[in-house]
């Protein structure tokens, strides 16, 4: 409507910035493997597409799992989260090794934010085991094992959304 504030995004109600680089982001992911190792084994891990499939490459590979799947949500349109879509669910197959309720599977995303994501998968597979490499407070109680905590406010920028680009210096009025 005419005159009402345009409504903010929630990159831009998140504030802070936390941007993460390929490296950190690989590091971050072994370190989550380290804590997985002494929980599994796993039968197969389930990715939740996108922000899942790169951590659950890097966790499959260490830990030895070659059955993996995904499950494809879409919530947030880049940064505005609507409507939870679930696009593709598990595979048949992928099921029948978590006995129909996911035992022994491992969930592996991103991040939980809100959690909305992370609670439409437990009810999905209420006995598999959820990991995520970052988590912010309203999420966190949905994970079983993650890395980092950052707070409510803060966006996490992943290193396949961004790209180096110039940053001018602060006496200039970089933020
Ligand atoms: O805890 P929530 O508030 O539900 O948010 C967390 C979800 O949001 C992001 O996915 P997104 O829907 O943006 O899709 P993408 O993974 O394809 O980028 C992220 O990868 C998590 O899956
Ligand atoms: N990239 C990114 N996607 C999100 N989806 C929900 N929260 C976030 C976040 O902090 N960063
Ligand atoms: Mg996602």
């Amino acid at each position: 409507m005419a005159g009402e504030a345009p409504e903010l995004s929630a990159q831009e109600r998140a504030g802070k910035a936390f941007p993460v680089s390929w490296d950190q982001f690989h590091r971050d992911c072994r370190a989550l493997t380290w804590r997985l190792n002494e929980v599994g084994p796993f039968h197969a891990v389930i990715a939740i597409t996108r922000g899942g499939l790169v951590p659950a490459a890097i966790v499959a590979r260490e830990l030895g799992v070659r059955i993996i799947d995904t499950v494809c949500i879409a919530s947030y349109d880049h940064d505005k989260q609507g409507e939870l879509q679930v696009l593709k669910g598990m595979s048949e197959a992928a099921m029948k090794l978590g006995g129909g309720t996911g035992k022994g599977l491992l969930i592996v995303d991103d991040l939980v934010d809100t959690g909305k994501t992370g609670r439409l998968v437990r009810d999905m597979l209420p006995d598999a085991h959820f990991a995520t490499v970052y988590a912010k407070p309203k999420g966190r109680p949905l994970v079983d094992t993650f890395i980092t905590e950052v707070s409510q406010d803060t966006w996490i920028f992943f290193p396949w959304d961004t790209a180096l680009s110039y940053h001018p210096p602060l006496r200039d009025g970089a933020a």
